[in-house]
Formats: C-alpha cells, sequence, structure tokens
C-alpha cells in the first residue's frame, strides 16, 4: 500500500496527484481528502471552465475542430466534441494540448494559494499529460472493476452508452499503466472500505512533512 516517501518530498506543500479512469471513483475519493482539510484543484472541472470561458482556449478548439465545437450563443458543444475526439486519438491529443497547458500553469497558480497546507491534492483523470509526474510528489491511483466503472457511469450520465462509455476507456490509459505510476493505490469496489484507506495514505503524507 502506502510507499515511504523520499527525501526528495520535503518542500511544502506536497503536491498529490489523485487519477484513476472514468468512474473510478476519483470526485469520491477527493471529497473524502477534503473533509480532511486538504484543498483540491479539479483539473477536469477547470478545464471545463477554460472552454466556456477563456477565448484563447475558445479560439484554439475552434482552430482544432473546427466551428462546430461551440454553439451560435457561444456554448461549448460538449457532446459534439466528445464523439469527436474520444474516436480520434488524433484530435484528442490536439485538443489536450490547447487546454493542458493552461491547466498547468493555473495548477501552480493555486498550489502558491496553499502554503499553509501539509499537501494539497490535484485531480485529473488524465495525469501525464495535466497533471504531470515532474510536478507531483506523490500519485494516487484509484482502482475498480471496469464492470463496476460502466455502471456507476450509466447511472451518473444516463446518456452516454455503453459504447461512448467504452471508447472514453480506450483513450485513457489502462489499470496497468496507470498502476506504474501509482505511490498508493486505492481500491474503490465497494467491497474495501474507503475512509481507512485514505485515513492510512493521509497520515502517511503528514509523516513527511513533519
Ligand atoms: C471531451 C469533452 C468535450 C467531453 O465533455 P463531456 O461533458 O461529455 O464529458 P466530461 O468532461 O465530463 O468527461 C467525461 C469523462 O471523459 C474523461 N475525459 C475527459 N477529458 C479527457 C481526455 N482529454 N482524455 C481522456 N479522458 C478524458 C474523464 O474521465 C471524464 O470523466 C471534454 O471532456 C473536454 O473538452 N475534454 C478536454 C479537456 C481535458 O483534457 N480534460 C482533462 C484534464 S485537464
Ligand atoms: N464507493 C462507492 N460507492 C457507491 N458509489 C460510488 C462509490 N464510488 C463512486 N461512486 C459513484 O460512482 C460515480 C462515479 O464516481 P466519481 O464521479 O467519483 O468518479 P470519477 O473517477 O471522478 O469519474 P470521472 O472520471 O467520470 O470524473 C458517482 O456517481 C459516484 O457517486
Amino acid at each position: 500500500m502506502a510507499n515511504t516517501l523520499p527525501e526528495k518530498s520535503l518542500k511544502t506543500p506536497l503536491q498529490i496527484g489523485v487519477t484513476g479512469g472514468i468512474g473510478s471513483g476519483k470526485s469520491v475519493v477527493c471529497r473524502i481528502f477534503q473533509a480532511f482539510g486538504i484543498p483540491v484543484y479539479e483539473a477536469d472541472e477547470r478545464a471545463k471552465w477554460l472552454t466556456e470561458h477563456d477565448p484563447i482556449v475558445k479560439a484554439d478548439i475552434v482552430r482544432v475542430l473546427g466551428p462546430n465545437a461551440y454553439d451560435a450563443t457561444g456554448r461549448y458543444n460538449r457532446g459534439w466534441v466528445a464523439s469527436q475526439v474520444f474516436s480520434d486519438p488524433d484530435l484528442l491529443k490536439q485538443l489536450n494540448s490547447v487546454i493542458h497547458p493552461r491547466v498547468m500553469s493555473d495548477t501552480e497558480a493555486w498550489v502558491k494559494e496553499h502554503t499553509n497546507k501539509p499537501y494539497v491534492i490535484k485531480e485529473a483523470a488524465i495525469m501525464n499529460a495535466a497533471g504531470d509526474a515532474n510536478s507531483l510528489d506523490k500519485v494516487i491511483v484509484v482502482q475498480a472493476p471496469i464492470a463496476l466503472r460502466i455502471n456507476r457511469i450509466q447511472h451518473r450520465d444516463p446518456q452516454r452508452s455503453e459504447q461512448e462509455i467504452r471508447n472514453i476507456i480506450s483513450r485513457q490509459i489502462s489499470d496497468e499503466e496507470r498502476a506504474k505510476i501509482a505511490d498508493y493505490t486505492v481500491i474503490n469496489d465497494e467491497k474495501q472500505l474507503l475512509i481507512p484507506q485514505l485515513v492510512a495514505i493521509h497520515n502517511d503524507l503528514l509523516k513527511a512533512v513533519t
């Protein structure tokens, strides 16, 4: 389970990534860390905000995806964009390259607002591009069986077909690849209790900074 933190991680706040595939339960896990008093930066939410409000990001998205990316009132056509990028890895890569650098610089500014905290969390569906292992001291990976994840998303987002969910999964790194970047693994299979796993990680991280 928990690794012992190496010497390098003595700056505060530590920057901890929480990642996992669609439906693994990243947001649920992060809500629990928030209840422990830990600030959470939600990269996916921030990315969503940028796609709706940042004029440079919007112009770049239109350059990559064409005018259909926004409707006549200027709202992001999320469903249409999802149908394009989750079936075309190259297009997804281009979309990522528009959004992720902005999220990265925004995260750096956000971290500076929390220097009084022992650690902060960055939650992101994709870690390499968005969170980037280099800027994170440790990565927590949330794992859950694929069938359970699909079932959860079908309940949470009833508008998504099973095929769309499977397409998204196929555009994310595999569980095996994710396991390689994990310093901590949280099993969210609705059999093992979440809170004791998170308390153990929290205490381990506190030990590293005190
Ligand atoms: C593709 C878009 C239009 C889909 O929007 P939609 O409202 O349908 O879905 P939502 O944003 O909730 O994402 C659905 C699921 O897809 C996964 N996902 C989202 N973006 C990505 C991505 N770039 N790569 C892989 N999976 C992704 C997440 O697990 C997420 O839960 C939207 O996610 C988007 O613009 N993504 C690019 C921004 C981004 O890269 N965000 C990720 C971290 S910064
Ligand atoms: N342990 C659990 N018990 C019951 N329901 C759960 C559990 N974990 C997650 N869920 C539910 O499963 C759904 C997906 O969880 P959550 O939104 O946290 O996943 P996520 O990894 O953040 O997904 P995404 O990548 O789509 O943002 C939510 O509706 C959530 O309430």
